[in-house]
């Protein structure tokens, strides 16, 4: 029987496929994430997505692997994970008052099909104080996180709104990722299995 593998480091993906799924394996991929700047932004989180899944089912191919990338897009500028303090506090200043865009990538590959695609959602944040930025900074939410900041954690609380699906922002649209495993012969934990 085919297995699952998640091709992430991510525990927030890690944690999203447990709620919902009976078993997998991780197995992170080592590739060097290179944000292309002649890719549109859906066209970037496909292709790192897709390069993360290929990595690892080079060598598992028995199997079906999925990969992910997500990243933030704010007034035409792409944001990954910031590279250290200044510019976790850059973004975050940038972000504040505005909407912005998140967009996750999803690939699921297994011998003989692939299945590609992108969600996005427009987060609004609050204005945000200097004292904000600095406290939430120093919590050190944001260093592993596209945008800096995790709307599923202590970040909640600079968000105003959003409009679009909520576990994508986290890194995973895994009700669509569910629905799209179905067809790759994987299915999803049963209310009774999970009682
Ligand atoms: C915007 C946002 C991002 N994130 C996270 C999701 C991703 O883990 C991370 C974006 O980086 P990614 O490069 O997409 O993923 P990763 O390096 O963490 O893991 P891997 O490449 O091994 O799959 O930002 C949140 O957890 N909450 C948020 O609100």
């Amino acid at each position: 029987m085919k297995r699952l593998i998640l091709a992430s480091s991510s525990p927030r993906r890690k944690e999203l496929l447990s709620m919902n799924l009976l078993s997998y394996e991780v197995i992170p991929s080592t590739i060097q994430e290179v944000m292309d700047p002649s890719l549109s932004p859906e066209e970037l989180v496909c292709s790192l997505a897709r390069q993360k899944a290929e990595d690892v089912f080079r060598l598992h191919k028995e199997h079906v692997v999925i990969g992910a990338d997500t990243v933030v897009v704010n007034n035409g500028t792409v944001m990954g994970k910031p590279a250290g303090r200044k510019e976790a506090v850059a973004a975050l200043r940038s972000l504040s008052g505005r909407t912005h865009t998140v967009y996750t990538g999803v690939c699921i590959l297994s011998e003989g099909k692939e299945r590609l695609f992108s969600v996005s959602t427009d987060v609004t944040f609050w204005e945000l104080s200097e004292a904000e930025v600095e406290n939430y900074v120093n919590s050190g939410e944001p260093f592993d996180k596209a945008g800096s900041y995790g709307i599923q954690g202590l970040g909640a609380r600079l968000v105003q709104s959003i409009a679009g699906d909520f576990y994508s922002v986290v890194g995973l649209p895994v009700s669509r990722v569910v629905r799209e495993l179905e067809s790759f012969g994987i299915s999803a934990v049963s209310q009774e299995d999970d009682i």
